[in-house]
C-alpha cells in the first residue's frame, strides 16, 4: 500500500473527477493536498491550500490538472524551489515532456490523459513516458488503474490524438445521448423518458461492446433484422460515411487545439 504524499494542483473537473476516484478506490492510503485558488471544497481528510507552499518542502507525487494555459502561472513557483517531486504526473491535454521538465525538475515525468468517467472508476487514462524507470513507469500505472484502463502510449506525438479520441470522447459521446434523446423527442416521447432511454442504450451498448469477441460492425449487424428498421437508420447514418466523416472531423479538430496548446507552452 503506498502512503506517499500525493499533492494535486487544480481540482476541478479533472482534478476533482480523479481525486474522487483514487479516494473512492480500496486500500487508497496517500495523504492528499489539494491546492487550488478557487475550488469550492475538498473531500473529507484532504488538505486544501490557495497556493503552493513557498518552502523547498516537495511531494512524493505530484499531479497537475491546472489549464495548460495556467502552466505559466505556476512555472515560476517551481523554478524558486531546490528539491523536486519523485514522479510528476501531468495530465495537461497537449503540453509535452520537454516542456514539463523545463518547469518541475521531478525525478521521473509521466504525461497521463484520463477521461471524466474516472470519478467513478470506469474511465480510460493514457500514459507515456520518454524517460521514465520500469519502476516510475509501474507506479504511475498502479496509481491510475483504480480509475479504470489504462493504456501506455510509445510515442509522444500520438498523444494529441488519444487526448481527442478517449480524453475529449465522453463530451462527445455526452453530445450523441442528447441528440438521441431529442430525436426520441422528436417522435413524440416525453423528454425525461427519452433521455432515460437513450442514457440506458449508450450504456448497455457499450458494455455489450467492451464484453464482447465481436467488433461493433457485427453487433450493429445483429440489431439490424433483416428488412427490418434499423438498417433504414444505419443507411442514414452510413451515407456518404456520413457518420464516419463527422467523427473524423471531430477527432481532428479536437487533436489540432492539443496541437495549438503544446506550442503555445513550449513558447511559454
Ligand atoms: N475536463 C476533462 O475532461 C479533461 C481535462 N484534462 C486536462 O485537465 C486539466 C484541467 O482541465 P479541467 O479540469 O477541465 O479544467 P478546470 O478549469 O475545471 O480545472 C482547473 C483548476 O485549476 C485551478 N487553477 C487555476 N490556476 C491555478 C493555480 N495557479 N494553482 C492551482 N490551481 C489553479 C482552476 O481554477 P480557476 O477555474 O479559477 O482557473 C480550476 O479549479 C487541463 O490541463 C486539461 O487539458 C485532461 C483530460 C480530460
Ligand atoms: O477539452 C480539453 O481541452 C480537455 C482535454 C481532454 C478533455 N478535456
Amino acid at each position: 500500500m503506498a502512503t506517499g504524499a500525493l499533492w494535486l494542483i487544480g481540482a476541478g473537473n479533472m482534478g476533482g473527477a480523479m481525486l474522487r476516484g483514487w479516494l473512492a478506490s480500496p486500500g487508497w492510503a496517500r495523504p492528499v493536498t489539494v491546492i487550488d485558488p478557487h475550488v469550492a471544497e475538498v473531500p473529507n481528510g484532504v488538505t486544501l491550500l490557495r497556493e503552493l507552499p513557498s518552502g523547498d518542502e516537495q511531494p512524493d507525487i505530484l499531479v497537475l490538472a491546472i489549464k495548460p494555459q495556467q502552466l505559466g502561472d505556476v512555472a515560476p513557483l517551481f523554478a524558486a524551489k531546490a528539491g523536486a517531486p519523485r514522479l510528476l504526473l501531468s495530465i495537461l491535454a497537449g503540453v509535452e515532456t520537454t516542456t514539463l521538465k523545463n518547469v518541475v525538475g521531478a525525478d521521473a515525468i509521466v504525461r497521463a490523459m484520463p477521461n471524466l468517467p474516472v470519478s467513478i472508476g470506469e474511465g480510460v487514462t493514457a500514459l507515456y513516458s520518454s524517460d521514465a524507470d520500469n519502476g516510475a513507469r509501474s507506479e504511475a500505472a498502479g496509481l491510475v488503474a483504480s480509475l479504470g484502463l489504462v493504456e501506455w502510449v510509445d510515442d509522444e506525438k500520438l498523444f494529441d490524438a488519444v487526448t481527442a479520441l478517449s480524453g475529449c470522447g465522453p463530451g462527445f459521446l455526452f453530445r450523441f445521448i442528447e441528440a438521441m434523446a431529442q430525436a426520441g423527442e422528436a417522435l413524440g416521447l416525453p423528454a425525461a423518458q427519452a433521455l432515460r432511454l437513450a442514457t440506458a442504450t449508450v450504456k448497455g451498448s457499450a458494455l455489450l461492446a467492451a464484453s464482447s469477441n465481436e467488433g461493433p460492425a457485427v453487433l450493429a449487424d445483429r440489431v439490424a433484422s433483416p428488412g427490418g428498421s434499423t438498417r433504414e437508420g444505419l443507411n442514414v447514418l452510413d451515407r456518404d460515411e456520413a457518420l464516419k466523416a463527422l467523427m473524423r472531423a471531430t477527432l481532428l479538430a479536437a487533436a489540432e487545439r492539443n496541437a495549438e496548446l503544446a506550442a503555445a507552452a513550449r513558447s511559454g
